[in-house]
């Protein structure tokens, strides 16, 4: 997967470096690069935002740095028609299918707004050349976007085959399945008098994989009740009910 980055703060973007992504790099899963969107202003003072049309407070993102540097990046990987990811909290919701969405694609270009957002024909007009995505993390508003792409890139790049050591670990983190996932423990068995469920030391694998389909369901009924409400029909059996 190649990923591109365009940002006025490229330095936000360094944890990318690090770790999980850092060894996904390294091992060609992903190639990153990350542009800082004033090589594409022409004026001294490299300016990429103005005052809003309508009035208002705050400063607006000028469309010309964006349209340049959104035909440069396109041109860096043609004929690919890239993915464009917009964080903003005007978009659609971020999920862990989103994700599995992003995963599945070859580029990724997000683009990090900052002030009071780009202007709006910035996603309009790049539509022709990019699929362009606006996209949300939650009901809550950061200085910028390129938080959320940390955040994205993170979510994303782990479901790639071979980022993960252990692949199978995807399959029971919490949103896998629809579900949150069951509590975790580990050593040792009785800590500050707090005992780890006799279950989980029982070895018996059935009643440890249905215990854990019990917590899944309880912890997601008490704080995501719009999750279980959204399963498909045939995701809870009758037992699953009077859990
Ligand atoms: N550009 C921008 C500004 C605020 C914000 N909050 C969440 S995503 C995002 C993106």
């Amino acid at each position: 997967m190649r990923i591109d980055v365009l940002t006025i703060f490229p330095d936000y973007l360094a944890p990318l470096g690090l770790s999980l992504i850092g060894k996904a790099r390294e091992q060609g899963l992903v190639e990153l690069a990350v542009h800082d969107l004033r090589g594409w202003t022409t004026d001294r003072h490299r300016t990429v935002d103005d005052t809003p049309y309508g009035g208002g407070p705050g400063m607006v993102m000028r469309p010309e740095p964006w349209g340049q540097a959104l035909d440069a990046v396109a041109a860096m990987g043609a004929p690919e028609r890239p993915r464009l990811v917009l964080p903003t909290p005007a978009g659609r919701p971020f999920t862990q299918a989103v994700a599995h969405e992003y995963a599945a694609l070859p580029w990724l270009v997000f683009g990090c707004g900052r002030y009071e957002g780009i202007d709006a024909r910035v996603a309009e007009e790049a539509r022709e050349r990019y699929d362009v995505d606006e996209v949300s993390l939650g009901d809550y508003v950061l200085n910028g976007g390129e938080v959320a792409v940390l955040v994205v890139v993170e979510a994303v790049a782990r479901l790639l085959p071979g980022v993960i050591g252990n692949a199978q670990s995807l399959d029971d983190e919490s949103h896998a399945a629809g579900l949150l996932e069951a509590p975790a423990y580990t050593k040792p068995a009785l800590w500050r008098g707090h005992r780890v469920p006799d279950v989980l030391l029982s070895g018996d694998h059935a009643r440890i994989a249905r215990w854990k389909r019990d917590e899944a369901l309880r912890r997601t009924r008490s704080v995501r009740p719009d999750l279980v409400a959204a399963l498909p029909p045939g995701d809870l059996d009758r037992r699953d009910r009077e859990v």
